[in-house]
């Protein structure tokens, strides 16, 4: 066995297995102590929220607590290996929720032979959290399956491979360009992939002014064209009337590749072919489309991300779901909409033009970090994307109407410490 992958297996089983465990908030020394956590005490906050629901807020965890839940059919890019398969993932985001914004979370894994039975069964459990991580549901499941849930559940449900990902590759991409002097509205861009997280950020892309004709999107199949009569209506969306029908039709001359499919479909060939700065996010997980180490190789004029912590410019949904959700638990808000996403992108984009804190060049052994073609967004153990981020998606949630909660007094958050504001 590999050096890596050893210790990957022994991080995740010693000294006890698995990443999450749960701690206690309240005395249990003594007896009173006992009295009021369970019986007789307990019955007090029980009538509170039978009488008013909104009561749980005050007196459960309720608030601080995300679901973070799957059906192990798209973990990563490792595909539909089954719920059970997809814990240490989830646990791995219950690990980011805590350690980046202090939101407390469960991971779920859910056997489901069908997106109407996974939907019953979140459905049911819904009352019991802040929020909804929906994680690792493949296309074209999950997009019935998120829009279902949002209708059926009052607090905010978040697919994060779609939106998640959709704000940070938006954020990196626009910082990226502006690197390569090139503007989105101009740029000539190939997405592979048409799966949850490629149709989101193409998506999100054409909102923030990439032009859908520019866009060529492919699945296993080949190019998205209009001659395909196999599209689903997700795919279809982004159909365009073009001769090409592979990556490397697609590929010749292009300004931006955005790989959201598997591991080591781009090739070198590909990439020599693309057109000078080229833009490179090849987000696959672990392994993304293409080595960075060799797309530098190849074209040393490449602005290059990957979603992987060893690499320069990690696009990852890490930097946007924990601190989107914290806004959006801390305002209360019904759900997660367009205005709290596109406020998410640009608080992202911003914070990556600013100077880095000693803290973070020490974390990545860097002398130096500045906005560039190394550095086109920032890192995840930055603790501004805590203040910033938050800050914009709680202000955004309130003034388009989805907040319960009025803008948060004890906000700007400096450290996860401050997120209960006491
Ligand atoms: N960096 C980040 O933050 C994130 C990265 N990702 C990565 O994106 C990838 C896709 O995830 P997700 O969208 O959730 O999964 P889905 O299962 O929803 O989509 C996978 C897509 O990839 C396509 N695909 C797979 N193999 C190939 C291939 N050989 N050639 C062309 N297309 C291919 C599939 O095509 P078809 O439709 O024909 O089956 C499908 O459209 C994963 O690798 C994941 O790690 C996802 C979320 C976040
Ligand atoms: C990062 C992530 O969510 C994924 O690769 O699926
Ligand atoms: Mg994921």
């Amino acid at each position: 066995m590999n050096d890596a992958r050893q210790a990957a297996l022994d991080y995740h089983a010693k000294p006890i297995p698995g990443k999450l465990s749960v701690e206690l908030t309240k005395p249990t020394a003594t007896a009173r102590d006992l009295a009021l956590a369970y019986s007789p005490g307990v019955a007090e906050p029980v009538r509170e929220i039978a009488r008013d629901p909104e009561n749980a807020y005050r007196y459960t965890g309720k608030g601080n607590l995300v679901a973070v839940i799957s059906d192990g059919s798209a973990i990563l890019g490792l595909g539909n290996l089954g719920a059970l398969a997809s814990k240490p993932v989830m646990e791995g985001k219950g690990v980011l929720f805590k350690r980046f914004a202090g939101i407390n979370s469960v991971d779920i894994e859910v056997n489901s032979e069908s997106p109407q039975a996974f939907i019953d069964t979140v459905a049911r459990i819904a009352d019991t959290w802040g929020g909804i991580n929906l994680e690792d549901i493949k296309a074209p499941e999950c997009f019935e399956i998120e829009q279902a849930l949002i209708e059926q559940c009052n607090i905010p449900v978040f697919h994060d491979d779609q939106h998640g990902t959709a704000i940070v590759t938006a954020a990196g991409m626009l910082n990226a360009l502006e690197i390569a002097g090139k503007r989105l509205e101009e740029a000539n861009i190939v997405c592979l992939g048409a799966g949850a997280a490629a149709i989101a950020c193409m998506k999100l892309l054409v909102a923030c002014g990439a032009r859908a004709e520019n866009l060529v999107m492919l699945d296993r199949k080949g190019v998205i064209h209009t001659g395909r009569e196999d599209l689903n209506p997700y795919k279809s969306m982004f159909a365009v009337d073009t001769d090409k029908r592979t990556l490397d039709d697609a590929i010749d001359g292009a300004d931006v590749f955005v790989g959201l499919s598997g591991p080591g479909l781009m090739t070198a060939d590909h990439i020599r072919k693309m057109a000078p700065n080229p833009v490179v996010f090849a987000c696959t997980n672990p392994d993304p489309e293409i080595h960075p180490d060799l797309a530098r190789e190849v074209r040393p004029d490449v602005i290059m991300a990957t979603g992987r912590s060893d690499y320069p410019n990690q696009v990852n949904n890490v930097l946007g779901f924990p601190f989107i959700f914290r806004g959006a638990l801390d305002v209360r808000a019904t759900r997660i909409n367009e205005e709290m996403k596109v406020a998410a992108v640009h608080a992202l984009k911003d914070l990556a033009r600013e100077p880095v804190p000693q803290v973070v060049l020490d974390a990545y052994e860097m002398q130096t970090m500045s906005f560039g073609p190394e550095y086109i967004i920032p890192t995840p153990v930055d603790v501004r994307l805590l203040e910033r981020i938050t800050s914009a998606v709680a202000q955004a949630a309130v003034d388009s109407g989805v907040a319960r909660r009025p803008y948060p007094s004890h906000y700007p958050l400096k450290s996860v410490d401050d997120v209960y504001g006491i």
